[in-house]
């Protein structure tokens, strides 16, 4: 393929199928992709660092919605946001008798540094009333709802990330499939939704698949995944 844009690309719900795994045909397309690629994702940074270390790939992440942004290849390890905000809130929502909502052994907390993620199925409103009394907000993923600073974002972290590749952010190719996605959406170039996206990143795209989950994210590309 000749002048492949660099790509930054989500991970649940744009590399994932409809049950959540990752659906193995995007790895080959991934390590075999001739621009840079960077992971872009609410995840805490191990997810996608193993993610690239598997594939065959540099590590070039952007975790915990913007909060980690790591570039092996430059030595580049950046923190953003408010941890102790963060678990303020979750602490106080706690106390008021609620819960996040995972494993005692929770690791979907367990390595993450700039911002805490609580269960889908635990109440919203007294979370994000809790979060903006901390001057915090709340996205909703479609996975979790992440605790933030409003103030640290993916589209952020991409621009880091360009930085230290000396690329242009607009030079990127982004696909995603939920809010955590609108700012990395608005500083690339081009902004696909796979079509299982929600209404925030469906509203933020300049294109929306057909296909939905990692078929969009082949189509977004221009691969044919068979
Ligand atoms: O961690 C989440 O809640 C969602 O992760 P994603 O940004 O890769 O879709
Ligand atoms: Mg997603």
């Amino acid at each position: 393929m000749t002048d492949a844009p660099p790509l930054t690309i989500d991970v649940d719900g744009t590399l994932t199928d409809g049950q959540g795994a990752i659906d193995h045909r995007t790895l080959p397309a991934l390590r075999e992709w001739p621009a840079p690629v960077v992971i872009a994702t609410g995840k805490s940074m191990p997810y996608p660092i193993a993610l690239c270390h598997f594939v065959g790939i540099e590590g070039r992440v952007v975790a915990e919605n913007g909060g980690v942004v790591a570039v092996a290849d430059t030595d580049t390890l950046q923190f953003q946001g408010d941890r102790e905000a963060a678990l303020a809130v979750t602490d106080a929502y706690v106390e008021a008798g609620y819960s996040l909502g995972w494993s005692e052994v929770d690791f979907v907390n367990r390595w993450r540094e700039t911002e805490i993620a609580v269960a889908r199925e635990q109440p919203l409103e007294p979370l994000e009333s809790i979060a903006a009394d901390h001057g915090l907000e709340v996205v909703d993923t479609g996975y979790a709802y992440h605790v933030k600073s409003p103030d640290v974002s993916k589209g952020k972290g991409l621009e880091v990330v360009a930085g230290e590749l000396g690329l242009d952010p607009a030079a990127f190719l982004a696909i995603g499939d939920s809010e955590n996605d609108v700012s990395t959406f608005e500083v690339a170039g081009e902004a696909v939704a796979v079509a299982n996206a929600d209404d925030a990143a469906l509203a933020a795209a300049d294109r929306v698949t057909e296909a939905a989950y990692a078929d969009g994210f082949f189509e977004a590309i221009g691969l044919d995944p068979a």
